[in-house]
């Protein structure tokens, strides 16, 4: 008989996956496909829906047929996603009217900052666990249906639906019949009630946005549908759904209060499990949905980097130093230690916890002996400084800090983690799976499937592979610290 085996959708900022796992964690298929991204004005980020959903067939598929040629059986399968991108699209036609307006895009600065002047921040903080920023999908909603000619008058007719990348993707999946979404992804669209666990009239309000665009909130396990049979040859049972940081803390079994990931892809997101109530951080960190199993949710607290990895995209894309992201590791071995070279990645503003969409990216300390080694270094630094400032947050809101799980693109580069490690004084262990999001989607996919019998059982699936010690002695991490927050202050609008 053939063997059980889970499918993984890991719909990313960069590219498309899909992964079959067995029952034991282990990857038994992997497809991936990169796609371009749209940068239509400074500080906009789009996406076409149809190049996801292209790329995320055509990666299933194949991972599902090299799983199946290997003598597995998939059971069911998970989505994990890129979260807050919005989509909304035609009931009718399921043609998206606008290009997804991607997480990282800054357009709706101004109506956050409208609403941070009318006083509204307080009250998103206190039912979203959000602060006011353009990151999530509230204001992007709004302004697909303010600037898409129609868009408004569908919208309140019940004609359009909107969805993150997930709902997206199930109602594609089932052939446009399912229409919902996890209750992790509904927890950064700004229009949650965190506590009450379901869509909140006064965030609907507030950002005008009309009740008959939104999906139904589901668990993160259960069977929301099966995929159209012409997609794989047979109905499969879809039976997971988590945003990526939601999936990869289960993935990295972030189980317990206090149990910390931090992932590091295009954004870095450190999560870390506050248990059975959303906490509200002094901090400027978001409170979160962690997972929604039978109607009981887990709550985690969470800093958002907004660039991480996307430094290291810039190097190749942008400037051209390098012609693959693991060559950024190498040439910066070459720099001067001492250059005293910072590189802020404010491309769509800050993050956590400066919140400051104003912000724009910026090198300094440059000198003539500075070269292509200086700023590859400043790069890869940028990302472990960023974290640096993430667990000072962390440790304001009280949160003790001991190891940190480490996963995603950048986890790959043995000497990041090494700098990450000297430049935190943290250690950081990394799983022999460093693709926790769709290990974490497969997971739920298994959960929800009857595969597994709880959310425990991801605790013994995860192993360590390689740890990475602080080494740095304490007044030169001090002086390198030092210099990245004389960098960020210049950098803030
Ligand atoms: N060896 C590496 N060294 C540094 N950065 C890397 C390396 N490999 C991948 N990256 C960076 O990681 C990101 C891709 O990671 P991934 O987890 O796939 O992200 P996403 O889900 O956001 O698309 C890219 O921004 C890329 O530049
Ligand atoms: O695509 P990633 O892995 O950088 O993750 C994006 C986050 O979900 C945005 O909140």
């Amino acid at each position: 008989m053939a063997e059980t085996a889970l499918l993984a959708i890991d719909q990313g900022t960069t590219s498309s996956r899909a992964l079959a796992f067995d029952l034991t964690g282990r990857v038994i298929a992997v497809a991936q496909e990169e796609f371009a991204q749209g940068y239509p004005r400074p500080g906009w980020v789009e996406h076409d829906p149809e190049v996801l959903w292209a790329t995320v067939l055509s990666t299933a598929r194949k991972a599902f047929s090299a799983a199946e040629d290997k003598g597995f059986r998939i059971a069911a399968l998970g989505v994990t996603n890129q979260r807050e991108t919005t989509l909304v699209w035609d009931r009718a036609s399921g043609r998206p009217v606008h290009n997804a307006i991607v997480w990282q895009d800054r357009r709706t600065a101004d109506i956050c900052a409208r609403h941070r002047a009318d006083g509204a921040e307080d009250m998103v903080a206190a039912r979203a666990g959000l602060v006011l920023d353009p990151y999530f999908s509230a204001t992007k909603l709004a302004w697909i249906l303010d600037n898409v000619p129609g868009a408004r008058v569908k919208a309140e007719a019940g004609q359009l639906a909107f969805g993150t990348v997930e709902s997206f993707l199930i109602w594609r999946l089932t052939g446009g019949r399912v229409h919902v979404s996890d209750a992790t992804n509904a927890s950064r669209t700004s229009l949650y009630n965190l506590a009450a666990g379901d869509w909140d009239e006064e965030l609907l309000a507030l950002f005008r946005v009309p009740g008959a665009v939104l999906p139904e909130v589901v668990d993160c396990a259960g069977h929301y549908g099966d995929s159209d049979p012409v997609i794989f040859g047979r109905p499969v049972a879809i039976s997971g759904a988590a945003g990526d940081q939601q999936a990869a803390a289960i993935g990295q079994a972030c189980l317990k209060p206090g149990e910390m990931k931090s992932t590091y892809g295009t954004g870095a997101f450190m999560l870390v499990n506050t248990g059975a109530e959303p906490v509200r951080s002094r901090a400027r960190l978001l409170a979160t949905t962690a997972w929604r199993l039978n109607g009981v949710s887990s709550f985690a607290l969470e800093g958002s980097v907004l660039s991480a990895g996307a430094a290291i995209q810039w190097l190749r894309d942008g400037l051209g130093l390098i012609a693959r992201a693991s060559e950024a590791a190498g040439l910066a071995a070459g720099a001067d230690p001492d250059s005293g070279v910072y590189l802020v990645p404010a491309f769509s503003g800050l993050g956590a916890p400066y919140w400051d969409p104003d912000a724009r990216g910026l090198i300094t300390g440059l000198t003539r002996g500075s070269g292509k080694a200086e700023i590859a270094r400043a790069a890869l630094d940028s990302v472990a400084y960023q974290t640096h400032d993430l667990l000072e947050a962390m440790r304001a809101d009280g949160v003790s800090v001991s190891t940190l799980k480490v996963d995603g693109g950048m986890a790959r580069d043995a000497d990041f983690l090494q700098r990450l490690a000297d430049i935190t004084a943290v250690e950081a262990v990394r799983p022999v799976n460093t693709e926790s999001s769709a290990w974490g989607a497969a997971f739920l996919a298994g959960l929800g499937a009857g595969e597994f019998g709880g959310i425990e059982d991801a605790r013994a699936l995860w192993r360590a592979e390689r740890s990475f010690r602080p080494a740095m002695d304490a007044a030169r991490r001090e002086t390198l610290v030092g210099g990245w927050r004389t960098a960020v202050k210049r950098a803030l609008g």
